[in-house]
């Protein structure tokens, strides 16, 4: 059995991770840590879990974790992973850290949009950016992973086939997104309040959210060049899931046959990205609760341009549920297993 531990577990990334590591069949469950709920039974602040998950929360001692843990998984605000990951690795464990801390290449991109320093710098070179559908050989022998962004993954496999095989201007490209209020984290603010969010949908961080340099970084790695994109994220009356819309100008003329050809060859053999048949589009309700990233592309033959629609859960395989993934192909273990089965509907 893998002992797996989960730092920051009662955030409701963490509460997803723990609510899949508890269903997995190889795992045991080594601790799970809380500030504010140190103390107390986690399913008493989850009570879904009631019956599933018996261990207390305990207060955050790092090494006293690690040291009882195969695998570490933060799951933290941005900032707080690299501590952790300095205690694992010397520890000779493996770290799956769910938030921003090492997805970047470089520690300037990260601190010029995080606003904080990189203090694990020497760490960067031995993370692997946790997307298995382009990283699977790295991440198979890797100790540190940087688990993606929620709106990154669906941008970033919705793009793949496309800017691998040379098919779009890459500057042309504009990534529209609309994001569940799971997205922001339990934490109480203004801005998730159900007044300011029900029956609403408004764009934020036009321009400028920190999600963008993750996106351009794993693109332009796609693409063979640097390429910049527009991403507008908006927030939505939905608890979970994100929708993108994607539009790119072609390069040279494609069919939408040759489109949906692309897409089913390039993700061929992927258990949890489903390119759906020509005539049908993602919806969020058809992900929910699943590891699954849905996709549909259609040619826009009168403008020049493709638009590709990518639907995730943001909680499962936006965070816990690619972050499971990745403990599997890192343990040699079925990339599916405790991940199995279609999500909830409606
Ligand atoms: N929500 C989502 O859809 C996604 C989230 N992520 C990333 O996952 C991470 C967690 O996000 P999310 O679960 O949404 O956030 P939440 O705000 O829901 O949870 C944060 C967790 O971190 C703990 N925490 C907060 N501040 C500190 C601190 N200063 N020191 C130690 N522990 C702290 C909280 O502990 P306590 O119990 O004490 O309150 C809580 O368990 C973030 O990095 C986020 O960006 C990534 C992809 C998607
Ligand atoms: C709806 C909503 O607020 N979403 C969050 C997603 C943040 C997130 O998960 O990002 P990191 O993992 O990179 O911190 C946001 O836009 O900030």
């Amino acid at each position: 059995m893998i002992k797996a531990g989960v730092i920051g577990a009662t955030g409701y990334a963490g509460a997803e991770l723990v609510r899949l590591l508890s269903g997995h069949p190889e795992v045991e469950l080594s601790g799970l840590t809380s500030r504010n709920y140190a103390g107390r039974p986690f399913w008493e602040v989850y009570p879904h879990l009631y019956k599933y998950v018996d261990p207390v929360c305990a207060e955050q001692d790092v090494p006293a974790l690690v040291a009882q843990s195969d695998v570490v998984f933060t799951a933290l605000p941005h900032g707080h992973a690299m501590a952790v990951a300095k205690e694992t690795l010397a520890q000779g464990k493996a770290l799956i850290d769910l938030g921003a801390d090492f997805r970047f290449r470089d520690a300037a991109t990260y601190e010029s949009w995080y606003k904080v320093e990189h203090t694990a710098r020497e760490l960067i070179a031995r993370a692997v950016y946790g997307l298995p559908e382009i990283h699977r050989e790295e991440i198979k022998v890797a100790r540190l992973v940087g688990n993606p962004g929620c709106y990154p993954t669906s941008a970033i496999l919705g793009l793949a086939p496309l800017l691998k095989e040379g098919w779009l201007e890459p500057d042309s490209i504009i990534i529209d997104s609309k994001s569940g209020v799971s997205g922001a984290g339990r934490g109480l603010s203004l801005n998730t309040h159900y007044c300011e969010v029900n029956e609403s949908i408004k764009a934020y961080g036009v321009a400028g959210h920190r999600h963008t340099p993750e996106i351009e970084q794993e693109l332009s790695a796609l693409a063979g060049r640097q390429l910049t994109v527009s991403f507008t994220p908006h927030l939505t009356p939905m608890l979970r899931g994100i929708l993108s819309t994607i539009y790119g100008r072609l390069t040279r003329p494609l069919s939408g046959g040759q489109a949906h050809a692309l897409y089913r060859d390039f993700y061929a053999g992927e258990r949890f990205v489903r390119v759906l048949p020509p005539g049908m589009l993602p919806a969020t309700k058809a992900v929910a609760g699943s590891n699954h990233c849905d996709l549909g592309v259609v040619v826009d033959g009168r403008t020049g341009r493709v638009v590709v629609v990518s639907a995730i859960d943001n909680l499962i395989k936006g965070a816990a549920g690619q972050a499971v993934q990745n403990m599997n192909i890192m343990s040699g273990l079925p990339e599916d297993t405790g991940l199995c089965g279609p999500g909830v509907y409606p």
